[in-house]
C-alpha cells in the first residue's frame, strides 16, 4: 500500500502523492487522469480538493526534491505557493531538514520551516519568484499595452484597474471596495478570462483584493484550472506586491503583510532587488488533514473506491487558530 495525504494551506486543498514511494512511477497521462477524478468534489475522494500535487526526485543538486501542480481540470499549474508549503512539510519531515531547495516547473525555490502560527499548526515559508510584468511571461494579447500595472481595461471592466503579475504562474489583480468585493463581478470576469477569450488566451488567476489597513489585506482568488478556491498562495502573494506598488503609502516592501483570504491568514514580504527584480516569502500553515492508505495498482487504473482514510485530527488546532485571528472580512 502507499500513503498519499490530503493536506491544505489556508483551506487551499490538495492531495499530495510521493512518486518516489512507488515500484512504477504513474506516467505523465496517469497523473493527470488521477487528478481529475481524485480533486472531483462529487466522484473524487473526501470531497476533492483544488489539485494533486506530484512530489518526485529532483536531479538539481541544490534541490532534495521536486513538486509538479496540476489543477482539478488537468490543466498544470506552473507554481502553487499553498502546495508549495505542504511539499516543503512532507519533504521535511521526509529527510529531517528544516531549509532546503524545491525544483519546481520554472525555478528551485528556497523554503524553510518557521515557528508555528499557533499550536499544532505547523508553519512553513516559500520563496516566490521569479517575477515578471511582461505580456509574453503572463501571456496576455489584444490589449494595446506591454505591461499592466494599475490600469484600466475597458475590455475587461468599465470601472476597475488591473494589474498583471507573472510569479511566474500568471495573476490579474484588482484593488476593491467591499460592495465590488461581495459581488458577481469576479465571478463574471474570471468566468470569463478562464473560457476561450482574446485577452488571457491560456487563462489566468484573478485575486480582487481589498484594503484592511497598514500592511494588512483580504483576498479572495478565482483561479486558473479551478474556479473559486478558499485561498492562493501565488495570488497572496502577487497581490502584496501589487500593493506595494499602486498603494505605497499603505504597504512596505521588506515588512511582513498581512493577508487575509476566505480560508484564513498568511503573511508575505516582498523584497525589491536592483532593477525592478523581486521576490515574496510566503509564509503559512503546511496541515494534513488525511493520511490515505491506496494500493499502488488503484493508484494506475484510478480506482478510488478500496482506499483507507484516516483524520490526523490536525484540522481541530487548524480551526481554533481560524477563530483567533478575527478575520475582518469574510
Ligand atoms: N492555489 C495555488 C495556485 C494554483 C495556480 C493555478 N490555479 C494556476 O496558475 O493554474 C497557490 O496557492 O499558489
Amino acid at each position: 500500500m502507499i500513503q498519499i495525504q490530503k493536506v491544505h494551506g489556508s483551506m487551499n486543498t490538495f492531495f499530495l502523492l510521493d512518486q518516489t514511494e512507488l515500484i512504477q512511477p504513474l506516467t505523465q497521462t496517469e497523473l493527470v487522469n488521477l487528478a481529475k477524478h481524485i480533486t472531483d468534489n462529487n466522484q473524487g475522494l473526501l470531497n476533492g480538493s483544488d489539485g494533486l500535487l506530484v512530489v518526485d526526485h529532483s536531479d538539481h543538486p541544490s534541490c532534495i526534491g521536486s513538486m509538479q501542480v496540476i489543477n482539478t481540470d488537468g490543466s498544470i499549474a506552473s507554481m502553487c505557493g499553498n502546495g508549495l508549503r505542504t511539499v516543503s512539510r512532507y519533504l521535511a519531515e521526509k529527510f529531517g531538514q528544516t531549509e532546503f531547495r524545491v525544483e519546481t516547473q520554472d525555478a528551485d525555490l528556497h523554503v524553510s520551516q518557521e515557528a508555528n502560527f499557533a499550536e499544532g499548526v505547523p508553519t512553513f515559508s516559500v520563496e516566490i519568484s521569479p517575477v515578471s510584468f511582461n505580456r509574453e511571461s503572463l501571456p496576455f494579447s489584444n490589449l494595446n499595452t506591454d505591461t499592466l500595472i494599475n490600469q484600466a481595461i475597458p475590455e475587461i471592466d468599465d470601472n476597475l484597474t488591473f494589474t498583471a503579475i507573472a510569479v511566474p504562474n500568471p495573476h490579474l489583480i484588482s484593488f476593491v471596495s467591499e460592495d465590488t468585493m461581495t459581488s458577481n463581478s469576479l465571478a463574471n470576469i474570471g468566468a470569463t478570462l478562464n473560457s476561450k477569450n482574446p485577452y488571457f488566451y491560456d487563462g489566468v488567476n484573478v485575486s480582487y483584493a481589498q484594503i484592511i489597513g497598514h500592511n494588512s489585506l483580504f483576498v479572495r482568488t478565482f483561479e486558473r484550472g479551478v474556479g473559486f478556491t478558499n485561498a492562493c498562495g501565488t495570488g497572496m502573494s502577487a497581490t502584496s506586491l501589487a500593493f506595494c506598488l499602486n498603494h505605497p503609502e499603505m504597504a512596505d516592501y521588506e515588512q511582513t503583510i498581512t493577508v487575509f483570504n476566505p480560508g484564513g491568514m498568511v503573511k508575505t514580504r516582498v523584497h525589491q532587488l536592483k532593477n525592478n527584480n523581486y521576490y515574496i516569502d510566503l509564509i503559512g500553515n503546511a496541515t494534513v488533514t488525511h493520511q490515505i492508505l491506496i494500493s499502488e495498482q488503484d493508484l494506475h487504473t484510478n480506482l478510488l473506491d478500496n482506499v483507507q482514510a484516516q483524520e490526523t485530527g490536525e484540522q481541530l488546532a487548524y480551526d481554533s487558530f481560524i477563530t483567533n485571528i478575527k478575520a475582518p472580512i469574510k
